[in-house]
């Protein structure tokens, strides 16, 4: 675990240092102006990795870099043996004549072999050196859904979801997984309108179970507790069992790991958090009370984000993620609905933000009191592949009236046990 420290060369041959110190090692990403003026040498890289994702390793994982003779055991020359009796050792110095090569040699070379349409329906690397962006500090319930996502991926904090998008857009990192809703605070909206600002593709989803606990130094009391500090939905998901903590009151900050370690850092004892099992182990914090949630079903849903879609496949549950907008008009929005359930299409999420750009839609200026709308935004979730006719069918039908429709990902299902 460790912030964002890319120290990978560049292609104009100097090394990028982005992480402050070591004693920064916990420090979340920021991406700052001086970062994010760097386009070309972030190009360079990214034209660096598009070219070695194209050759696949007998690992089964696309390798970082291509070297021809990375894997290429050195061609010796095998001594004492009659040409009859080596018919399957490689020869390069052969006094009889050139080398000849089997089929046989040619795999115990270990050359990059050449991607088959299966390895490109594969999902995407899921391998030990996948760098996921992941909001909040390590401890946070992001960083245990980018685990659930990508088991033994690097997970890189950082400050805010909009460092996470734009990390993964300066290919910084691989992924990031990022929380979209939850079962008892409902959608963050706030990722939902990062994920149109961005040009990320959704390539998977994670539910994870959130179990929460109310955290303090060791030795404090809860009654000792003056105040609960938390990310505001873990804030909101406890609201029953603060709401009996007596004089304490509730302060929001960016994540719930980071409240136990501002805490821990600041030595508060007044203070107790709203955080994970985790967050208490390496913030050296007491566990006050355990499973404090408003309802044991608490899951949050985390969307995985690459640059790259996946190949959307038919042999396996898929969602497909879209937005849009409609003209204004009585039943429109009934008849983008009715090209889902026309074709036998499961809804499984309908979300709506008003349009930034356009809030305001004055519809009728004749009377005194002018009536003014508001412009929308919907965000559609299916149950259906891209690949099914029946979901480029109902697209296309909605492109017929839709003023603006993107696909904003059409990616595996999340069937796994639920699991903290
Ligand atoms: O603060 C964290 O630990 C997070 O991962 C963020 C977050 C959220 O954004 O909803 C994730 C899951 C929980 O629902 C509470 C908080």
């Amino acid at each position: 675990m460790q912030a964002l420290v890319p120290t990978k060369p560049m292609a104009l041959g100097f090394t990028l240092h982005f992480g402050p110190s070591l004693s920064a090692l916990f420090l979340p990403l920021s991406l700052t102006p001086s970062l994010s003026s760097i386009p070309h040498l972030v190009l360079l890289e990214s034209i660096i990795q598009v070219e070695s994702s194209i050759f696949k390793g007998s690992g089964g994982e696309p390798q970082k870099t291509w070297q021809p003779s990375s894997g290429v055991p050195k061609l010796t020359k095998v001594e004492q043996q009659k040409p009859s009796e080596s018919s399957s050792s490689l020869q390069t110095v052969n006094d009889s004549g050139p080398p000849r090569v089997s089929t046989k040699d040619l795999v115990s070379l270990q050359l990059p072999r050449p991607l088959s349409t299966m390895d490109l329906a594969l999902p995407p690397r899921h391998g030990s050196d996948l760098r996921v962006a992941y909001q909040g500090v390590p401890g946070a319930y992001s960083e245990a859904a980018a685990a659930k996502a990508y088991p033994q991926c690097e997970a890189v904090p950082c400050e805010q979801f909009d460092a996470a998008f734009q990390a993964v857009e300066l290919w910084l990192v691989d992924r990031a997984v990022l929380p979209i809703e939850n079962s008892l605070g409902g959608s963050i909206h706030r990722n939902y309108d990062l994920l149109l600002r961005h040009r990320l593709h959704i390539v998977g989803e994670v539910q994870l179970a959130i179990h929460h606990c109310l955290l303090a130094l060791p030795g404090v009391k809860k009654e000792q507790l003056r105040r609960v500090v938390s990310h505001p939905q873990a804030l909101a998901q406890c609201e029953h069992t603060l709401s009996k903590l007596e004089g304490c009151v509730r302060e929001a900050v960016d994540d719930t790991a980071g409240a136990a370690q501002f805490i821990s850092a600041h030595n508060l004892r007044d203070t107790g958090a709203v955080a994970s099992v985790r967050a208490a182990e390496i913030y050296g914090l007491e566990i006050l009370m355990d499973g404090i949630q408003d309802d044991c079903d608490n899951v949050t849903r985390f969307l995985m984000l690459a640059r790259e879609p996946v190949i959307p496949r038919n042999d396996r549950p898929f969602k497909t993620s879209i937005v849009f907008t409609l003209e204004e008009g009585p039943g429109v929005l009934f008849r983008a609905l009715a090209v889902f359930s026309l074709r036998n299409i499961n809804l499984t999420k309908i979300e709506s933000r008003p349009q930034r750009k356009r809030p305001l839609r004055i519809v009728d200026d004749s009377n005194n009191g002018t009536a003014k709308y508001f412009d929308y935004l919907f965000y559609i979730d299916f149950e259906a592949s891209m690949a099914d006719s029946r979901a480029q069918n109902a697209l296309g039908h909605l492109q017929e009236f839709a003023i603006f429709l993107r696909v904003l990902g059409s990616y595996p299902m999340d069937m796994s046990p639920m699991r903290a």
